[in-house]
């Protein structure tokens, strides 16, 4: 199997007085990396700084050990993007729209139709292989985004809010397809919806106010909470007092019961501690009030 890295290295991105980045390191071989944080955290600039679609200020890219800039067309050739806009032509059929893109990728006319075809059954849209994108639904054009972010077998696939705008069984697919696709791939997934990731991460780049606070597993992040995690049964009255002063992570109803999902309660014993998970450790880190990291 070949291993690829990608390092990022002390990556600095200034817009004016706004730091977007701030000495941003990591280094990423093969697996699925969820780039978590809220808006204005920097995910997309440091996607399209990793894209060569932006400059850094300081720092640098490496592929396999080489600045990005110095093997540009050849880390170009390894990467697949799937922007968070649709970017599809929509007068074009799906066939041709990948005849197109991989003739940009700079692929050979038969091995744009074998993968074209082969890509097209993953994901699902053979039936509509020859039909324009227009007619196409918001689900079926983020999968032929996906198609075209895979052509040309990208070693490294930067998906941006692939999930975006899905039902909930839509989204499950895209993550199966995601997880099914990702062997052997450098796979980075931006999203704000934690539950989007969770099921397929191998790990989580957590970035807040453009630094890199994290880069942790599931098992490293979740340890953070361990022991403060309480469920504990109220009534509408008490969850209104309750919420004011305690972070909740989750409200639900169990029958006519009120449950809801404390972290670090400030009143033990009402309840019980419970496993925390990914979306408990978001608000964790998160919460403007409360901040702790
Ligand atoms: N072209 C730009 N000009 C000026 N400031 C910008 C520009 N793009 C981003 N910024 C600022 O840089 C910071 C990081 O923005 P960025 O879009 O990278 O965050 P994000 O995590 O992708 O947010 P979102 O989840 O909302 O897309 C924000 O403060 C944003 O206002």
């Amino acid at each position: 199997m070949s291993e690829y890295t990608l390092e990022v290295c002390e990556l600095v991105k200034d817009y004016g007085d706004n730091r977007a980045l701030d000495h941003v390191s990591f280094t990423l071989t093969h697996g699925i990396y969820a780039l978590l944080g809220p808006n204005g955290a920097g995910k997309s600039t440091l996607i399209n700084i990793l894209c060569m679609l932006l400059d850094a200020n300081e720092g640098c890219v490496k592929f396999n050990g080489t600045d990005i800039k110095k093997c540009k067309k050849e880390y170009l050739s390894k990467v697949g993007y799937m922007p968070q806009q649709h970017c599809l032509y929509e007068d074009f059929t799906l066939q041709d729209y990948l005849y197109y893109i991989g003739n940009l990728k700079g692929m050979k006319k038969e091995a744009i139709r074998q993968q074209s075809e082969d890509l097209v059954r993953k994901v699902k849209l053979e039936d509509v292989f020859h039909k324009k994108l227009k007619g196409f639904s918001g689900g079926m054009k983020q999968r032929a985004m996906l198609c075209v972010a895979l052509l040309n077998d990208p070693s490294i696939l930067i998906l941006d809010e692939p999930s975006a705008g899905l039902d909930p069984l839509k989204r499950m697919e895209m993550q199966k397809l995601i997880a099914e696709l990702s062997k052997d791939k450098i796979i980075i997934f931006a999203t704000h919806v934690v539950s989007d990731v969770e099921s397929i991460a191998d790990e989580y780049l957590i970035l807040k106010k453009g630094k890199l606070l994290r880069k942790e597993t599931r098992k490293q992040l979740v340890s953070l909470l361990e022991h403060k995690v309480m469920e504990q049964e109220v009534d509408p009255l008490e969850y209104q007092k309750l919420k004011t002063n305690n972070k909740i992570s989750n409200v639900r109803y169990d029958g006519d019961k009120m449950m809801i999902r404390i972290i670090e309660p400030k009143d033990e014993g009402k309840g019980i501690y419970v496993s925390p998970n990914i979306n408990d450790v978001y608000l964790y880190i998160f919460d403007e009030e409360h901040v702790v990291l």
